[in-house]
């Protein structure tokens, strides 16, 4: 710690290094349910709807309790949020593993989706609360990596855990409670040194009040933007975190371990490719071109994976690069359009709006996929789902396009105006 109360480098990197380590737990626990997709149909006989349910579950509570999450982390502090809402990660994930039946394991899933958002929200303050703006992005940027590390090492976990695969869908539940188990082990850790911290920092300026009457002024280019996040994720974390490795099996006859690491490379991309694409966007000055870009490779990439004898690795690959760039230019260019003072506001809503999207693609393709009876058997059966996450992703593309077109030749309407003046009352 420095003399006056500002954490030393060496603190504020052992922070991230603990918030980074509580984000790989919590990414393992959210992406455990597509591996064990095809077992729990088997062993447990669950339709896809119900799979789908189990991640559409993480999200439903937060279409309403992320804004109030964020209003608690404000109010309460990142750490104390941060160690809370791991316990309560935790608490689901054990709870989704030792369930005897689906309304049990569905009742975890709620849990660690209550937890899991806010959880989100309070690393990314904790990050903000010992980085300045020089290494701000960057810190940010490695603890998602880390975080998709943890999304990864869930893929690759029927290889990595075979044995426990082997003995059914059980274990491989439990492993991940373990990891949910990590990541409140790291929370707490960062809990303590952050007590220390406090005790002798000077007190933290007043969050300002959150007024609905901002969300008003958000430009045009704020709105194509919360569209692309909502279509974009709700495509990407419906397909790649529940169906891709179902569909990997049944429509190009994978097996698991096989399906699961193909799915894995997405991630395993987004580890080092998250942050080179973050540095260089701020290396060119430029966010909207890359945003489209990113955007307009996800429906490609779909298209290609329903090819009859689809070569995969093309497919990954465009998903590999999108699932980094996007990311990697979103919360920079939100944060550059908002300017700080709405910052929270606007990425509140834009999560309000994206767990509303996720949840929704994670049914409806559940559904679309049980209608039309989709199976090892009936590979033609997951056509519909294709065709409404490519549509989906169409859509959203057209929204970068439009985002970038909207932001003028060198994104200089991107920069923040200032509709509230600083000194207007709340
Ligand atoms: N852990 C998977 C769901 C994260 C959703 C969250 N609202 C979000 O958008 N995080 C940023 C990211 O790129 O994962």
């Amino acid at each position: 710690m420095n003399t006056d109360g500002t954490p030393s480098r060496a603190m504020a990197w052992l922070v991230c290094a603990l918030i980074a380590a509580a984000l790989y737990g919590n990414f393992y626990v959210y992406d455990s349910i597509g591996p064990v997709a095809d077992l729990l149909q088997q062993q447990r006989g669950f339709a896809d709807t119900q799979i789908g349910l189990l991640n559409a579950i993480y999200s439903l509570p937060n279409i309403v309790l992320i804004l109030v999450g964020g209003v608690l982390v404000d109010r309460f502090g990142a750490a104390r949020m941060t160690m809370i809402t791991a316990a309560i990660c935790f608490a689901g994930a054990l709870l989704t593993a030792l369930s005897p039946n689906f309304a049990g394991m569905a009742a975890g899933r709620l849990l660690f989706g209550i937890g899991a958002e806010t959880f989100n929200i309070a690393t990314l303050a904790a990050i903000a609360d010992y980085f300045g703006a020089g290494t701000l992005a960057f810190a940010m940027g490695l603890g998602l990596s880390i975080g998709r590390l943890g999304s990864y090492s869930a893929d690759m976990s029927p290889n990595w855990f075979a044995t426990a695969y082997a003995s059914g869908w059980q274990q491989p539940l439990l492993i991940a409670a373990a990891f949910g188990a990590t990541s409140l082990a790291a929370s707490l850790v960062y809990g303590l040194i952050d007590r220390r911290r406090t005790a002798s920092a000077p007190p933290k300026p007043v969050a300002e009040k959150f007024v609905f009457r901002d969300l008003l002024h958000f430009r045009k280019a704020y709105w194509y933007l919360l569209a692309l996040c909502v279509l974009w994720y709700s495509v990407i974390l419906a397909f790649r975190s529940t169906f891709s490795i179902k569909y990997f099996q049944h429509v190009h006859g994978l097996d698991l371990g096989t399906a699961g690491e193909m799915n894995s490379y997405v991630f395993l991309a987004a580890v080092f490719a998250t942050p080179a694409f973050g540095w260089l966007c701020d290396r060119v000055g430029r966010y909207a071109p890359f945003l489209a870009f990113g955007a307009l490779l996800l429906p490609l990439a779909l298209w290609t994976m329903t090819w009859p004898h689809a070569n995969l690795w093309i497919g990954t690959a465009l998903i590999g690069v999108s699932f980094s760039l996007v990311p990697a230019v979103m919360w920079p260019l939100t944060s550059r359009l908002l300017g700080p003072t709405r910052f929270g506001t606007g990425i509140g809503l834009m999560w309000v709006a994206q767990n509303a999207g996720i949840a929704g693609a994670n049914l409806v393709a559940g559904w679309l996929n049980d209608r039309a009876g989709a199976s090892a058997q009936n590979p033609a059966g997951y056509d519909a789902m294709m065709l409404f996450f490519g549509g989906a992703s169409v859509i959203g593309a057209v929204c970068a396009l439009l985002l970038w077109f909207s932001a003028g030749r060198r994104d200089q309407e991107l920069a923040p105006t200032s509709h509230r003046p600083a000194n207007a009352p709340a």
